[in-house]
Order: structure tokens, then C-alpha cells, then sequence
């Protein structure tokens, strides 16, 4: 457990302390909290469902890796199962601003990732900020998503998103985090390739086409995929590689730890993650391998 998240936990009130102690120092805690464990701790804490997601925020927002703003956001997704999600901010030194990840993007993203096809409310630390409004209107069930804030009830997404623009202004109808599978192939044995094709086929890009995966390949050989998540008012969309890299921060994997990774996306497309994707990684560390393949 990263010390940022260990600090987050000592600086909890009792009893909550000891009964969030208890999940997130399992040794499979994975930055999710099930619906069973959740249930266990309101009960133990004595804290209303509402209270108990606030006061959580500060260990989503102990993941948070901001080395330009310092300012640490912490955002919780629970999804349709009743698991809770967790997800922190992600800036990356040396490369444009607009490649770094907000809170909200990491939670859902997470969610998606684990297979939640539908979010019930995400909890946050900081009023959530427009290109988040946007990015969360892609979602299915975006009419009935809730936001909850600290000392604010919880409100729809469309009572701080109002007029909203979306996807059916675009003829689009399938929402972010619908299960889909795209149905590509490729002839390949290697795990890593065959991984970024698994997230190609999860990915959500309506608008483009460009159907687009990453799998990253830590030191400890654990593989972390990212799909391409698309959003109607294209600047909100999430990269493949960030989508890999919040997984693999949330894994407690740090970005210093990446030993390899695949790109994959659909050939002849409109446009491509492959510049973006070679100078995300040649910021991080020059020496990690990319491999491209174009289907
Ligand atoms: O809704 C918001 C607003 C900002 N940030 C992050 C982005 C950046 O890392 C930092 C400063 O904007 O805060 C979020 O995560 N969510
Ligand atoms: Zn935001």
C-alpha cells in the first residue's frame, strides 16, 4: 500500500478507521470496495450511505498522481452491482495538459474496465468540472446518474449538466460502458498483443470508428489493458494509454514499473493514437518498447 494511501487511512475517524483498515489492507484489495463489504462497513461505522462515500474520498484521493497541480481529486463510482470504484487524477510531466485524467474519468473508466455496464452515483471531492459533466453524459443511465459532493444531497448529472449536449446530437445511441465486442482478430500468440485486442473489441468510439486498445506490461509481468473511450464532444475522450495507466496506478503500480507496451487500433481509420501514444511513453521513460498493430 502506497504511503499516500496509508496516511489517508491514519488520518480517519474511529470506528471508521478500523473497518476501512480492514478492506483496504487485504491482500486482494484491488482500489474496489463490493457491495458485501460496503454494507459491513456503514453498519460497523454507523455512518448513512451518503457519509460513508464522503468520508472515503480522501483514500480515491490518496492514488491521485498530480506532480503539476498538486491538487489531489479523489472520485467514487459504484456501479449497477453495488461495488464501489475508486479513481484519483493523473497528470503527466512533459507532455500537453489535455493528455491528463480527471477523477471522474478514472473511477469510470475503472468501473468499465471491471465490467460494470451501468453506474448508479460517483461521489467526489471537488464539484466536478464541465469536461467531466460532458464525459460522464456518454454514459448509459446518464438521466439517472447521481452526483453527491461533500456537504451537498446527492443531484442528477443533468441538474449540473443542463441543456445538455450528447450523443443523440450526433445520431449516436450506444452508450459508454454498454457491453459491446467488436468482433476483431488477429492470428497472434503473444499475450500482450492478444490483450490490447481484447480491449480494441471493448472500446467505445462510436464517432471516429477508430475501435482502439493498449495493454501494458508491468516488471512484475502483470498485464493492464486500456480501452479508448470516445465522447461526443471528442476533447473529453479518454486515450487507450491513460485508460491502461489509471488501471495499473490503482493496481498500486507505479508508471516507472511499465516494461512494455502493445498499441492496438483499426487500420485506415480517420485518425490514430499512435503519435500520441509513442510521446506519452517517450515522456515517461524513452526506453520502453511499443509495439503497433493496425487491423
Ligand atoms: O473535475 C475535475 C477537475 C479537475 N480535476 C483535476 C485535473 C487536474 O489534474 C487537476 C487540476 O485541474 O485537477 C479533476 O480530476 N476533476
Ligand atoms: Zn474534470
Amino acid at each position: 500500500m502506497r504511503a499516500s494511501v496509508q496516511e489517508a487511512i491514519a488520518a480517519l475517524p474511529t470506528p471508521f478507521k478500523e473497518a476501512v483498515t480492514k478492506i483496504v489492507s487485504a491482500p486482494k484489495f484491488d482500489a474496489t470496495i463490493s457491495a458485501q463489504d460496503y454494507a459491513e462497513l456503514l453498519e460497523k461505522a454507523g455512518l448513512s450511505d451518503a457519509e460513508a462515500r464522503v468520508a472515503l474520498l480522501p483514500i480515491a484521493a490518496a492514488y491521485s498522481v498530480a506532480p503539476i497541480s498538486k491538487f489531489y481529486v479523489g472520485a467514487i463510482a459504484r456501479g449497477e452491482s453495488g461495488r464501489l470504484y475508486l479513481g484519483a487524477n493523473m497528470e503527466y510531466e512533459g507532455v500537453q495538459l489535455n493528455q491528463s485524467v480527471h477523477a471522474e474519468q478514472s473511477a469510470i473508466s475503472h468501473a468499465w474496465l471491471k465490467g460494470e455496464s451501468q453506474l448508479k452515483d460517483i461521489t467526489i471531492n471537488y464539484s466536478p468540472c464541465g469536461h467531466c459533466r460532458q464525459f460522464m453524459n456518454e454514459l448509459k443511465g446518464a438521466e439517472s446518474l447521481q452526483v453527491q459532493l461533500p456537504d451537498r444531497e446527492a443531484k442528477l448529472l443533468h441538474t449540473y449538466l443542463p441543456e445538455a449536449f450528447g450523443p443523440s446530437d450526433l445520431g449516436i445511441d450506444q452508450p459508454l460502458l454498454a457491453p459491446v465486442n467488436h468482433g476483431l482478430t488477429v492470428q497472434e500468440d503473444d499475450e500482450l498483443i492478444k490483450a490490447a485486442v481484447d480491449a480494441t473489441n471493448r472500446s467505445h468510439a462510436p464517432y471516429t470508428r477508430n475501435l482502439s486498445g493498449v495493454a501494458v506490461r508491468d516488471n512484475q509481468g502483470n498485464v493492464h489493458m486500456g480501452m479508448y473511450a470516445e465522447n461526443a464532444a471528442f476533447n473529453p475522450s479518454m486515450p487507450p494509454l491513460q485508460v491502461a495507466l489509471n488501471l495499473m496506478n490503482l493496481a498500486d503500480v507505479s508508471l516507472a514499473e511499465i516494461q512494455e507496451v502493445v498499441l492496438v487500433e483499426t487500420a485506415n481509420a480517420n485518425n490514430s493514437h499512435l503519435q500520441d501514444t509513442q510521446a506519452m511513453l517517450e515522456a515517461l521513460n524513452p526506453d520502453i518498447p511499443l509495439s503497433y498493430l493496425a487491423i
